[in-house]
């Protein structure tokens, strides 16, 4: 393994739920996972959110009154977060995902980096996902190299699965033993299915809040099994993977629980987001030692229980002492020093690209 001096990035992440952008620093030399900074995390305001929001599901070619609004909204928020960190050596800037068509071969995340490095004087890495989608790549999940470090740092000699719950929720099965993320039989990763995003949109549409805060409707209602049933019929979950998802590929799912009381067709969302988690272990190639949690649904007990119902050792990843809020922005921290050091971001095994990627592009101030 080539050596390089490790440095201290900032990876950002602004995610489908479009709750705010987190901020976290990750000493890394773009192999290994040295130390873990400071985090940050900036909320979107009522206003921003409804503008965001508004803008989701549009492309380059879209309303531009529109998209020239959210991008400011987004390229603003973001550069308030790198102001709390003097110290970075390198941004990584996801950006935020307005539209994903991997069939369709493009993914849109709006965010101008070369902007924001002007902006800040800081080097910026971003456009993640294009370059792998320009080689035959689903173009996500990417947090899996980054969920390999991980599990080499914990030094673990079975296989473990990263299961992030976000809007959507992605999972990253790894094979500690080998090497390199690269290596054959060393990971494989996709979208599981909906998570968080239809509950939440549940909740905006049948009552004042913005989601099941901690799964108290959920934890109230009975699941409707022909639901259940009626949904798994989709043909992604057979799909065989790697595979990934736009966060409204699922909208069609609230005409499913229309006729439920909120608390069962909470429970039945919810019930529907765990079931998606054990869909995806038939694909493994092993069943995994642990699953370890990250993102918000892991605070949702109803969520964990539906999971612990169905697969053996769960547990949020601050089991293992990682930072279930943080590890996407980690991730991109990560990243974005692989990208300065001309390491692959994806994989055949992570994103069905034809050949590992080294995506993003590197904006100087
Ligand atoms: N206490 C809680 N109870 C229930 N659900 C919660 C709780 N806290 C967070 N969540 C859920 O987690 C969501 C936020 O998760 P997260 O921040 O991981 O999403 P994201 O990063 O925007 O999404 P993605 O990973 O898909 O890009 C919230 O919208 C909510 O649905
Ligand atoms: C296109 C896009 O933004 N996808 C996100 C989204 O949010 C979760 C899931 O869908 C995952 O595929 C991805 O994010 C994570 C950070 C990833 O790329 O690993």
């Amino acid at each position: 393994m080539v050596k390089f001096t490790p440095i201290w990035a900032l990876g950002l992440m602004s995610g489908t739920s479009l709750d705010g952008v987190d901020g976290a620093m990750v000493l890394t030399d773009g192999q290994q996972v040295l130390d873990f900074g400071a985090t940050f995390f900036r909320p979107y305001s009522e206003h921003e959110h409804g503008i965001l929001r508004d803008a989701l599901g549009l492309w380059p070619d879209g309303d531009a009154t529109r998209l020239q609004l959210a991008k400011s909204i987004v390229e603003q928020a973001h550069a308030d977060v790198i102001a709390h960190f003097p110290t970075a050596d390198v941004v990584g800037f996801h950006g935020q995902t307005l539209a994903h068509d991997p069939a369709g071969g493009r993914t849109f995340q709006i965010g101008d980096g070369a902007a924001l490095a002007t902006e800040t004087g800081k080097k910026i890495v971003w456009d993640f996902r294009n370059a792998d989608m320009a080689a035959g790549g689903e173009g996500a999940p990417l947090a899996p190299f980054f969920h390999f470090a991980l599990a080499k740092q914990l030094g673990g000699k079975e296989p473990i699965a990263f299961l992030n719950l976000g809007g959507v929720g992605n999972v990253t099965w790894i094979d500690p033993r080998k090497g390199l993320p690269t290596e054959a039989g060393a990971l494989l990763a996709f979208d599981t299915g909906p998570a968080n995003a239809p509950i939440n949109d549940l909740m905006v549409a049948r009552s004042n809040a913005t989601f099941d805060e901690d799964g108290a409707h959920a934890l109230a209602g009975r699941v409707d099994t022909n639901v259940l049933e009626t949904f798994f019929k989709h043909q992604y979950f057979e799909r065989t993977p790697p595979k990934s998802l736009d966060r409204n590929d699922f909208t069609q799912i609230e005409n499913l629980v229309v006729d439920l009381s909120l608390d069962d067709a909470a429970a039945t969302l919810t019930a529907l987001a765990a079931s998606s988690a054990y869909a995806a272990q038939m694909h493994f190639p092993d069943d995994p030692a642990r699953w370890l949690i990250c993102g918000g649904g892991r605070r949702n007990p109803a969520l964990m229980n539906g999971l612990r119902q169905r697969l053996e050792q769960v547990a949020p990843c601050e089991d293992v002492g990682f930072d279930g809020d943080m590890l996407e922005a980690q991730a991109f921290g990560y990243l974005a020093v692989r990208v300065l050091r001309g390491l692959a971001t994806s994989a055949p095994s992570t994103t069905g690209c034809s050949e590992p990627v080294c995506g993003g592009i590197i904006s100087t101030p």
